[in-house]
Order: structure tokens, then sequence, then C-alpha cells
């Protein structure tokens, strides 16, 4: 099966000891890997390593054979890996169709001298975008609350706002921290749908989760994670009954 993302040797420190130490691990294209561990494990800071937020002390990560350790963010989001964070902050006063539609398109230098030289293409381009984010609106079943000011949203509603958000820029890869953390039981059924459903199509994930239905209905294989470290690799059923990751949670 082909690997969508390759990180090898990956390690951090703030200073101190490192909170990422040495992990290692493949991401298979088309599958939805789970990523579990105690609190302070470093799952998230994992998390900001792949997605550029922070640069690894050492070690590799690749996406499609290509590192992108060392790039910016918003360069590796726009080679297809997106991320949504555990407080999803959408812009309070701005439409939910509006926030939706921020998602980086380029530079701003670039977009200046574009409307310059070309305001009709630009405009054409606007409407473009504005039509992907009704279209993943719809798909997320906020499209009723399009023109409200992203405010009234439920803590849920937001996290299904940033899945559109990034949905829009149509990602191979996407790094979910906690969709499930502070959802109420409807909505957490909606949001485990709308992960099978872009996962059928082809996106890939790795989800940070606490929840374990989620994990246990959604993820295959799931990685468990222990003081920075990989501590195995198995289906929902393995980890559950290994007495490391009992010992992890528990000690
Ligand atoms: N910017 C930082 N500066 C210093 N220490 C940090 C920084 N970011 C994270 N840490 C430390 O790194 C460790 C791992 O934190 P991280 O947030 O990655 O864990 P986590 O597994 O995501 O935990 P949780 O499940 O509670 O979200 C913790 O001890 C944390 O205090």
């Amino acid at each position: 099966m082909s690997r969508v993302l390759v990180a090898e040797g990956v390690t951090k420190g703030f200073g101190g000891p490192p909170v990422v130490d040495g992990v290692s691990f493949a991401l298979a294209r088309g599958t939805i890997t789970g990523l579990i561990g105690p609190n302070g494990a470093g799952k998230t800071t994992l998390f900001n390593l792949i997605a550029a937020s922070l640069a690894p002390d050492r070690g590799s990560i690749t996406l499609d054979g290509a590192r992108i350790d060392g790039l910016r963010p918003d360069e590796v989001f726009a080679r297809g890996l997106a991320r949504t964070f555990q407080i999803p902050r959408p812009f309070p006063a701005m439409t939910v169709l509006e926030n939706v539609m921020l998602a980086p398109q380029g530079q701003p230098g670039e977009r200046f001298w574009a409307n310059w030289l070309s305001p009709g293409a630009v405009a054409a381009e606007e409407r473009r975008n504005r039509g992907r984010a009704l279209e993943w609106l719809d798909f997320v079943g906020l499209a009723k609350l399009a023109g409200q000011p992203a405010s009234v949203l439920s803590g849920g509603q937001r996290k299904l706002l940033e899945l559109a958000r990034v949905l829009v820029a149509e990602p191979k890869l996407i790094l979910l921290d906690e969709p499930g953390a502070g959802v109420a039981p409807p909505l957490l059924a909606i949001i485990m749908e709308k992960i099978a459903a872009l996962n059928a199509r082809g996106i890939t994930f790795l989800v940070i989760e606490h929840n374990m239905d989620l994990v246990m209905t959604l993820c295959r294989p799931v990685m468990v994670l222990a003081q920075g470290r990989l501590l195995l690799e198995g289906s929902p059923e393995e980890v559950k009954r290994d007495p490391r990751v009992v010992e992890a949670y528990l000690g």
C-alpha cells in the first residue's frame, strides 16, 4: 500500500528532555489512523511538527516522498496536508461562509498583483471559491447558517466549520485534533459520519482522540504515544488489550 506520510526519528524538545522522542511511522494512503496516549504524551506537539507549526530538532517528515519538515505551515497546506484544531476559533463577527472562504490562497502580494493586472479573472476566481465554500458547507450540514455570524455556532458546529474550511483546499491528508472533544452526542455522530464519507472518497486521516467510541469505530490502525515515544501500533482491539497501554494510562 502506498504511504502518504512518512516520519523518521522525529524529535523535539523545548529546552528540557524531548517531548517527542525519535518517533517513526508511516501513514498508508486511504486509512484513518488514530493517535492516542495519556495527557502530555506529545500528541499535539507531533501534530505541530507534521503541520510545520514547529520544526523538529532531528528527523525527517515526507509527504508523498518530498521533505516537508523545514517548510512553512502554509506551504505544507498548499501541498495537501491540512489540520484542524482542538478548539477551533473562527472569526466570530464574520459569517460562516466568510470563515470558510478564508483558507489561504497564495501569498497576499500575489493577490495584489493579480487583482491589478486582471480584475475580471480575480472576480471569477472569487465566485468559484464562494461556490466551493458553499458546497462544502452543504456537505457538513451548515449551508443554512452560511449568512450567520460564526459566533452563533456551537462547539460541535465550529468543528464542522473547520472541516469545511480545510476541505475547500482539497487536501489529501487531514490531521484532526480531538474532533470529538466537547461535542454533544448527536453532532458527534454527524462528525464521525462525515469523516467516514471523506475517507471513502480517498482522504487519509490522522486523528488525535480521547473518545474511545470514535477511535474504535473509525480508526485502523491506532498508534499509542507515551512520554514522547511510539509505544505500539495495532488494531483498536489489539491496542485495547495490550498491558503496556493500560500501564501508560494508569502508570
Ligand atoms: N511550547 C512549549 N514549550 C514548552 N513545553 C511544551 C510546549 N508545548 C508542549 N510542551 C510540553 O510538551 C509535553 C507534551 O505536550 P503535548 O501538548 O504535545 O501533549 P498531548 O499528548 O497533546 O497532551 P493532551 O492530550 O493533554 O493534549 C507536555 O509536557 C507539555 O507541557
